[in-house]
């Protein structure tokens, strides 16, 4: 049974996606500090957060059993990232759940503050009827600056361009011919200062967008423009933005985040008359909840039952072209891994992946912690090695890794061979998927096979001669051991052979030690593919 803790309000038609998967326990505690959480946490599988959980590194050396954090929303500054690689764990987010949600209300601050609502609420629930103070401004014609194009900055272009919105953007990432067919102008922070009547930032938190906009963007701003920042606070530097308002410069913010949040009951935001506030609600939206507990709780299902999965945080994205083209070799290549460590005599030096036919024509870079984590899992334990970290636990064990690509007039076929160099010898094994049987072991060394990558087998080497398959048949028929399959390979009449026997029952070390003793078997390994 897996075990989930909720530790920040989520969706319950959400959370009723684990309800499908019959080996789930969800437990629901919110609002938990970090020594609570600390106290409980070595007994979950996964831990649902929204953005309230501050994920420490403490919290996640703690969670021994801990697998995935899953994050309902897109900003995971609230999480530890570095921490949750090197200790293994997956963290993921559901990156498109909230996006218009979060745009919607981006808007909703926007038309709030052109037009003064909450203070004009704020009056006239006091009785008061006054109608001279709140002469607000048109959006039309207005020039609109977004500071980080992606997702949500993009919803709120376009929102602003129906609106009549002149649109300036900024984003490294965003090339001009996307923003032409946008219809955003790329401009520099400092042209868009000086030009832009309202500013609006969609960017994560990072070091190079903390402070994004600070004093020195103030003293060249346009005089009378207003600020938007739904993101994340700590983008505006809110200190910078408070004098800017003082002097004039800026007419209005909106802002549904806070540098620390919950902010003081003191905090200036909260008592200016030209500031608007909500409680970081830009995804609270029953449709971005719901929609974005579904993704995450999807997600975390399929990482605790080993299926490949999506929007890992602290894993190399794969763009979607390439993981339809690769995604089937990642299981593949993660029991050649497995298969060849279980081979190999000595401290891993080296893995080698090399692939042919269509393969070597792709990107294989997202195979490597597939390969990693195959090798890695005989010498560490399945607990400790995930793809999360095997490419982590590789560098810090020297082990090198190269890829290499045979040409494809030399190969049609799609094949994946994994070489391993250790202290005291090479050996490699190749793979492929074959029609109709699926995944296959195909070659072992220079020998040609053809076997399921599941269950257990024997590699055994020896020589080609006659009565060595009745002895090894006998032995193992005397220790009670059924034998499923059996395959021979040779290269020559009498010369290096390979035997592999696909066994129904685990064997001993005995028993491995007494197939050695038969004459003409040089070497024995147990190739177990469910470690
Ligand atoms: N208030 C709320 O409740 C919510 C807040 N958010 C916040 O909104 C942010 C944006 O979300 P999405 O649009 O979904 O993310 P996204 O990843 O689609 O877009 C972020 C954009 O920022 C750009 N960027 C990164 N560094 C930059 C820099 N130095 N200068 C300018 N642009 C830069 C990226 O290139 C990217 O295009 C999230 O990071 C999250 O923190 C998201 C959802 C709800
Ligand atoms: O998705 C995000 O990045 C958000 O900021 C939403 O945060 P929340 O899930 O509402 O705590």
């Amino acid at each position: 049974m897996f075990k989930i803790l909720v530790s920040d309000p989520i969706s319950d038609n959400g959370l009723q996606q684990f309800s499908a998967a019959n080996d789930v326990e969800v437990t629901k505690l919110t609002g938990l500090n970090e020594e609570e959480l600390i106290a409980i946490i070595h007994e979950y599988d996964a831990l649902l957060v929204r953005s309230q959980t501050k994920v420490t590194p403490r919290i996640m050396e703690a969670g021994v059993r801990l697998k995935v954090i899953g994050r309902a929303g897109v900003g995971v500054d609230n999480i530890d990232l570095e921490a949750a690689t090197s200790y293994g764990i997956i963290v993921i987010n559901a990156p498109d759940g909230n996006t218009i949600t979060t745009s919607e209300h981006t808007f909703a601050m926007m038309l709030s503050l052109a037009r003064n609502i909450p203070q004009a609420y704020r009056k006239t629930i006091a009785g008061l009827w006054d109608r001279k103070t709140f002469i607000g401004v048109e959006l039309n014609n207005k020039t609109l600056a977004v500071l980080g194009l992606g997702r949500i900055g993009l919803e709120v272009a376009k929102r602003a361009t129906a609106f009549g919105m002149k649109i300036m953007g900024y984003d490294p990432y965003f090339s001009e011919e996307q923003a032409k067919a946008a219809g955003i102008q790329l401009a520099t922070i400092d042209e868009i200062v000086q030009q832009a009547d309202f500013i609006t930032v969609h960017t994560p938190l990072t070091n190079d967008t903390r402070h994004l906009i600070s004093e020195q963007q103030f003293a060249i701003m346009k005089k009378g423009m207003r600020m938007i920042n739904c993101a994340r606070g700590g983008i505006i530097d809110e200190q910078a933005l408070l004098v800017a308002l003082d002097e004039g410069i800026v007419a209005g913010a909106a802002f549904d985040v806070f540098e620390h949040e919950p902010p003081e009951a003191d905090h200036p935001f909260l008592k200016h008359p030209n500031i608007i506030v909500t409680p970081h609600l830009g995804a609270s939206t029953l449709e971005a909840q719901e929609n974005v507990a579904i993704d995450v709780a999807e997600q975390i299902i399929h990482i605790l039952h080993n299926q490949p999965f999506k929007n890992a945080v602290n894993m190399p994205p794969v763009p979607n072209e390439l993981l339809s083209k690769i995604q089937p070799y990642f299981t593949l290549s993660e029991q050649l891994g497995k298969a060849l460590a279980q081979m190999t005599d000595g401290a891993v030096e080296e893995v080698i992946i090399d692939c042919s036919g269509e393969l070597a024509t792709i990107n294989i870079t997202p195979l490597i912690p597939y390969v990693l984590k195959g090798v890695l899992t005989h010498h560490l334990g399945a607990n400790q090695v995930n793809i999360v970290n095997s490419v982590h636990l590789a560098k810090l064990r020297d082990i090198t890794v190269t890829e290499r690509k045979t040409l494809l007039t030399e190969k049609i076929t799609n094949e994946i061979t994994i070489h391993i160099k250790t202290t005291v010898e090479e050996r490699w094994v190749t793979g492929s998927i074959l029609p109709s049987v699926g995944e296959r072991l195909v070659k072992i060394g220079p020998y040609p096979v053809e076997i399921p990558l599941e269950g257990d087998i024997l590699n055994i080497s020896h020589q080609d001669k006659p009565g060595i398959i009745g002895s090894v048949g006998m032995l193992l028929g005397d220790n009670g051991i059924n034998i499923a399959s059996m395959q021979v390979g040779r290269n020559e009449v009498g010369g290096s052979a390979v035997m592999i026997v696909k066994i129904d029952k685990k064997v001993t070390a005995q028993v491995i030690k007494d197939l050695t003793t038969i004459e003409g078997i040089k070497r024995v390994r147990l190739i177990s593919f469910d470690q």
